[in-house]
């Protein structure tokens, strides 16, 4: 039986930077492999992962609750004859529930033992993500049993007021305000499941089919694919890092819509680049990997707008 953790959290929440923390200070000396689920299409995170040294599967191009359940399910078991991994980590999309990702993964018990279902949330934007994104991202903080914040200001006021949130919303997760990399590995490795899980678990036992166990047409909950969508754009190698900076500025400024993460992996003609948007904050760093894809997520946006603005047509 493989060890499963589910690290899920919304769009720029911290998630592949929790992933690489556990992998030195949590799984050190042991066999990994990462199940990565980019809403987008440029397969960015795991290229990342990949640069340090962490074995990925890469599941682009759609959503495990969307569309991709079925690739889900058998990448699990994929995993586990290939690789015989001590410990599978599932990265899903920032925009994927938890309880849909829980039960694809009780689907395969007799391969998989689920052992922690950790959430990240990002503490500045949890009023504006419930408000408007709430069916996502109240799942995820429901049915999580260890909940990391990410993004604090190291406020005590605002720790508090984000405790009371979250304790609001999810009564008996084990909450985490620590660094990452100071919480004793033991809490990340077991702890005690939710009520929330235990109910998808007779879910799963009654429903025997897996394309049945997520929700059906007639669900009134919406699919992520029906509220966001995706921009991939492949970048010429002849800018300069300022030159890319200058063009992501104008299409997070000047594109229709909201724009709620855009990443990318650059090779500039100066540095090859990885850059993060996530609203408010765009950060350009080097990276290790190589790349020329830029992918943006987000509400309402236009990929042609998007394209055109990129290459200063607009
Ligand atoms: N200031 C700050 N930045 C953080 C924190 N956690 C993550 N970041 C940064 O936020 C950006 C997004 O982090 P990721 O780990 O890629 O987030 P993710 O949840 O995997 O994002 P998706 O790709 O949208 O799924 C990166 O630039 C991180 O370095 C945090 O606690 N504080």
């Amino acid at each position: 039986m493989t060890d499963l953790y589910i690290v899920s959290g919304f769009l720029g929440a911290g998630k592949t930077t929790l992933i690489q923390t556990m992998a030195d200070h949590v799984f050190q000396g042991q066999k990994i492999v990462v199940i990565e689920n980019d809403f987008g299409e440029a397969g960015i995170d795991a290229s990342f992962l990949t640069s340090c040294d962490i074995t990925v599967t890469s599941l682009s191009a759609g959503c495990i609750c969307c569309s991709i359940a079925g690739d889900f399910y058998k990448a699990i078991g994929q995993i586990v004859k290939e690789y015989q991994p001590d410990v599978i980590l599932v990265e899903p999309s920032g925009v994927g529930k938890l309880s849909d990702i829980i039960k694809a993964c009780l689907k395969q018990k007799e391969l998989v033992e689920i052992k922690r279902c950790i959430t990240v949330v990002d503490s500045r934007r949890f009023d504006k993500y419930k408000e408007n994104y709430g069916e996502f991202f109240m799942d995820q903080i429901r049915y999580a049993d260890l909940i990391l914040i990410s993004h604090m200001n190291g406020d005590s006021g605002e720790m508090k007021g984000i405790l009371g949130k979250l304790r609001a919303c999810n009564q008996e997760a084990r909450l985490e305000t620590d660094f990452w990399d100071t919480i004793p590995a033991a809490v990340f490795r077991s702890g005690t499941r939710v009520q929330a899980v235990e109910a998808l678990r007779e879910e799963v036992i009654r429903t025997p089919k897996i394309s049945h166990i997520l929700r059906g047409l007639s669900s009134p909950f919406r699919l992520a694919r029906e509220v966001f969508a995706s921009v991939t754009l492949e970048c010429d190698a002849t800018l300069t890092t300022k030159e890319l900076k200058d063009k992501l500025e104008l299409v997070i400024h000047k594109a229709d819509g909201m724009i709620l993460r855009g990443k990318g992996i650059v090779s500039c003609k100066d540095a090859t680049v990885l850059f993060h948007y996530i609203p408010g904050i765009l950060k350009i760093e080097p990276c290790l990997a190589e790349g020329n894809k830029i992918c943006f997520i987000g509400t309402g946006i236009k990929e042609q707008q998007i394209k055109s603005i990129f290459e200063g047509k607009l």
